[in-house]
């Protein structure tokens, strides 16, 4: 046992402290509430797993430090850590309602009401601004990272990639690196070597902003490498549109300064706080609660959610954890090719169908749900030769009511060409059992429930069009009861699709679901970079959520990027 970091108070001996339930999990950590048993308070304590974890012992270390060192209301901060076992506890504040994610994800899946938006993202402002000013970049804003607890408090979250502004040496190149998460990822981020700065985190503000306006972040239904050419060939995302309406003038101003492509042109986060937007945002205090005084306790929304995430991963044919390797190797191709063949990547981002981009530029989910029952608009272009691949299900996404289940088949060769793609819709809300007006998620009523719906959920094949009426679901409560009679048999379940079996070889991943992002479900690669030599360990690292390939050694990525593509031949053949 070692102790890393600060402490007020709170010890740094394990026994002192009683886990209860979990009440979040991440790409390498699950977060649990806890009790410190001397003076019997709740804290939340991150058990990050060092075996599985990508990052190396001394960028934990760092986040821990930091996290330590920071003292801000609106920045999460480690009370203490230390190591136990193969495991390292960071104790911090518990946040009793978790993240803004994982609410709306439970209770607003169409997003928040601007006042609540409004009060959430002045207080994460306001932590931006003490990290910039204290030199760090966060580099992984999101509503996931923001945290609240039932007095309205509002804490940015997660340090796990953040980045010094004032280092030096290799320090210094690790801001040439490209980490974050897709959805939320600056421009300039993904141009490796063009270097960036705390301007890339007024960018996933507003991507944030956005994902808060609609419950989701934009781009979310594609595939990680699409996102990254959206970002960087799209025009901005904004507040634009029919949808939109709602929402006032300074709001949808404000979005738009902050999701301006040249970063120069930003603000920083301290001018954007001047801004009428946030001059007329309400308290928290105010504005905040009300969301969540219905809704059971955090840890039985978390449990909901698993499921949830369980049933999807049960609804793709494949066994979860091949599917997690095509995703994750569909994830590698495109960055790797993003690195070394620009030019590629953009001749494959031509080949998008215009409608597919005008459905994400204009409304997801208007658009989702005017094709729920029809056959939904072919996504590819036509075969442009001999199919090599016959990978299918690349992306599952399920959004909110009414909202329809793409299954995207989307083939590649070795060139990164599209060869073959089809579509096939299902019925979301059916398989996953959700009521399609209903905001709270209570996906497994009962114990037969659940069978059906993962009886359901493997009997969907790709390629067949799922048609026909949507089933309402359960009936949704904002009562725990139900919740709580859910959760054993429930966990159980949750945990085996959790870890699932291997198929095959070297890519095979732990599978943590979507628990940390709605966007397409980034891996984590710890499998795979095991089959990787050291060097290309040092150039690649992906974990769910968050993807990150340093500019150095791209002739490594690449070559990476070829064997990746190999074993994913053999893959098929071996299933053929
Ligand atoms: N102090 C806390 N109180 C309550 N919930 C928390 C707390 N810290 C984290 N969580 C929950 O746990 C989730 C995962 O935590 P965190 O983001 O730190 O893990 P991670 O492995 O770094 O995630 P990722 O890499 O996917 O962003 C959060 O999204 C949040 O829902």
């Amino acid at each position: 046992m070692r102790r890393m970091g600060g402490s007020r108070g709170l010890s740094a001996n394990p026994s002192d402290y009683k886990l209860l339930e979990e009440i979040g999990y991440g790409a390498s950590a699950t977060v649990y509430r806890a009790i410190y048993l001397p003076f019997n308070d709740v804290v939340a304590i991150k058990c990050l797993d060092l075996d599985r974890c990508n990052s190396n012992l001394d960028d934990i270390r760092r986040e821990a430090q930091t996290m330590s060192l920071i003292d801000h209301p609106n920045v999460i901060r480690a009370y203490c850590s230390f190591v136990v076992d193969r495991n390292l506890w960071v104790v911090m504040p518990f946040m009793s309602e978790g993240s803004c994610l994982h609410l709306m994800k439970i209770a607003y899946p169409d997003g928040l009401e601007e006042p609540a938006i409004g009060s959430i993202l002045k207080e994460a402002l306001k932590a931006l601004d003490y990290l910039h000013r204290q030199g760090h970049i966060h580099r992984d804003v999101k509503a996931g990272n923001i945290l609240l607890d039932n007095n309205g408090t509002v804490k940015l979250a997660d340090f796990g990639v953040s980045a010094c502004m004032f280092d030096a040496g290799d320090r210094q190149r690790s801001r040439n690196t490209f980490v974050g998460t897709p959805c939320w990822m600056a421009p300039e981020v993904l141009q490796p070597g063009s270097g960036y700065n705390s301007k890339a985190d007024i960018w996933s503000f507003g991507i944030t902003a956005l994902e808060l306006a609609h419950g989701h972040a934009p781009f979310s239904k594609y595939p990680p490498m699409k996102v990254l050419l959206m970002t960087i060939q799209n025009a901005p995302p904004g507040l634009d549109y029919d949808r939109d309406k709602k929402f006032s003038k300074s709001f949808k101003e404000m979005v738009a300064m902050c999701l301006v492509k040249d970063q120069t042109k930003r603000p920083t986060a301290e001018k954007l706080l001047k801004h009428s937007f946030f001059k007329h945002a309400k308290p928290p205090e105010l504005s905040l609660k009300k969301l969540f005084s219905d809704l059971p306790p955090l840890w039985n929304r978390v449990k909901a959610l698993q499921l949830k995430d369980a049933a999807q991963l049960a609804l793709k044919k494949m066994p979860s954890a091949e599917q997690e390797a095509l995703s994750q190797s569909e994830y590698q191709r495109g960055v790797s090719a993003w690195n070394f063949d620009l030019d590629d990547l953009k001749a494959q981002a031509s080949l998008v169908c215009d409608d597919d981009d005008i459905h994400e530029c204009k409304d997801d989910d208007e658009s989702m749900k005017s094709s729920l029952g029809h056959k939904a608009t072919a996504y590819c272009e036509p075969s442009l030769g001999k199919l090599s691949l016959n990978r299918e299900v690349s992306q599952a996404e399920c959004r909110g009511p009414g909202s329809i289940e793409l299954l995207q088949i989307d083939c590649l060769n070795g060139k990164g060409k599209n060869l073959e793609c089809d579509i096939v819709e299902a019925g979301c809300q059916e398989i996953l059992g959700l009521k399609k007006n209903g905001s709270i998620i209570d996906v497994m009523g009962s114990t037969s429930e659940k069978d059906v719906v993962l009886t359901r959920a493997n009997t969907v094949k790709p390629r067949e069009t799922q048609t026909g009426p949507l089933t309402p679901g359960v009936v949704l409560s904002r009562s725990s009861e139900r919740f709580e009679n859910e959760s054993l048999l429930a966990n159980e379940r949750v945990r085996q699709v959790r870890k699932a079996p291997s198929f095959s070889g070297p890519l095979m991943l732990p599978n943590r679901a979507s628990g940390n992002s709605l966007s397409a479900p980034i891996k984590p690669s710890g499998g795979f970079r095991d089959c990787l030599d050291e060097k290309s360990k040092a150039s690649l690292v992906q974990i769910k959520g968050r993807f990150s390939v340093t500019s150095e050694n791209l002739d490594l990525v690449k070559v990476q990027f070829h064997a990746d593509l190999c074993r994913l031949h053999l893959s098929e053949s071996l299933l053929a």
